[in-house]
């Protein structure tokens, strides 16, 4: 039986829970007050823990394996195996001080106070710039600590950039990028193929994320000058049409960033009903 620790509420549930229903592993009979749920896999649950909670889960192995932020696996120093990037989630540990500060860099912090609720994170941060801080742990609401006094400086998380914007403060340095992950617990990782299966699914939906699937009617004349706008593939499938001789149908993975001017190109280069489909999942 393989557990898997995800956020039990929080920014992360949401997006967590969707990305392992497009993997094929739905979260069944959930709900936030629960502590375990089924999934389709009889060897697999889950297991409902807050976000900060889960590395150590996974290390002390009462999870197999799990999904929570970058920032929190470092801050908790957990022995885990990170497996893969997720990439949601993002955002950033910025060192932040009061507005109308003349302070512009870390450096200029020496001997001073530093709020945050990343303290382990925050104290390597100077220890590597061989800054002398003292970190002042808070639990939440850091960025009212310059304010009050407490702090000189705050190293908090930022997204969007609005609650420093809303509090006065200002980015001086960018201390941790951090994202979502898959982790494993070391032990049962090793050579455990259930554990690669969910690995191989959720990469099989990221992957899948920036394809997206073309079929279009080309006339045989024109598949050579069709070809050319599809390239860097394995080369695209082309079948023949039974109700006439001369078109093909044309299939091909491409893209989806660039399929705005692909499709531009493929229709000027002669081809006709084109279809752009989302791909679910994509094993290589
Ligand atoms: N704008 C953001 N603010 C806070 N955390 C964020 C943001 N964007 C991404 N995250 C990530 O979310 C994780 C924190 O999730 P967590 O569930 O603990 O916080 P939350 O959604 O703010 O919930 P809570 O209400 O319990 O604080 C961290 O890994 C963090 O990097
Ligand atoms: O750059 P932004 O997009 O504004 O996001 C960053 C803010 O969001 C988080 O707070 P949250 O909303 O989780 O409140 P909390 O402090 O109660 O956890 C975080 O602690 C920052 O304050
Ligand atoms: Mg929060």
């Amino acid at each position: 039986m393989i557990r898997i620790a995800i956020p039990n509420k929080g920014r992360l549930h949401d997006p967590t829970v969707n990305l392992l229903k497009e993997a094929g592993l739905p979260v069944l009979e959930g709900g936030t007050r629960k502590l375990f749920a089924k999934t389709t896999d009889p060897e697999i649950t889950y297991l409902f823990a807050r976000a900060a909670d889960i590395p150590e889960y996974v290390q002390d192995g009462a999870a197999d394996v799990g999904i929570t932020g970058l920032d929190l696996i470092d801050e908790t120093e957990s022995d885990v195996e990170v497996m893969l990037d997720l990439k949601f989630g993002g955002a950033n540990l910025v060192l932040a001080v009061p507005e109308e500060s003349t302070i512009s860099s870390a450096a200029e912090l020496q001997g001073m106070r530093v709020a945050t609720e990343f303290p382990n994170i925050t104290a390597k941060y100077f220890k590597n710039l061989g800054v002398d801080i003292e970190v002042i742990k808070v639990s939440g609401a850091c960025e009212m600590t310059p304010h009050v006094g407490i702090a000189d400086a705050i190293v908090d998380i930022s997204s969007s950039g609005t609650t420093l914007v809303t509090n006065h403060l200002k980015m001086i340095e960018k201390v941790f990028t951090s994202s979502v992950y898959l982790i494993a617990n070391k032990k049962t990782k090793a050579d455990n193929e259930k554990i690669e299966q969910i690995q191989t699914a959720v990469e099989s939906v990221l992957r899948a994320k920036g394809k997206r699937y073309l079929m279009m009617n080309v006339p045989e004349s024109e598949l050579e000058t069709v070809k050319k706008v599809l390239p860097g593939m394995a080369g695209p499938t082309v079948m023949k049409v039974e109700s006439d001789d001369s078109i093909l149908a044309v299939h091909a993975v491409v893209d989806a960033s660039g399929i705005f001017a692909t499709v531009g190109e493929l229709k000027k280069a002669g081809a006709k009903d084109i279809l752009v489909v989302p791909i679910e999942r994509m094993m290589p």
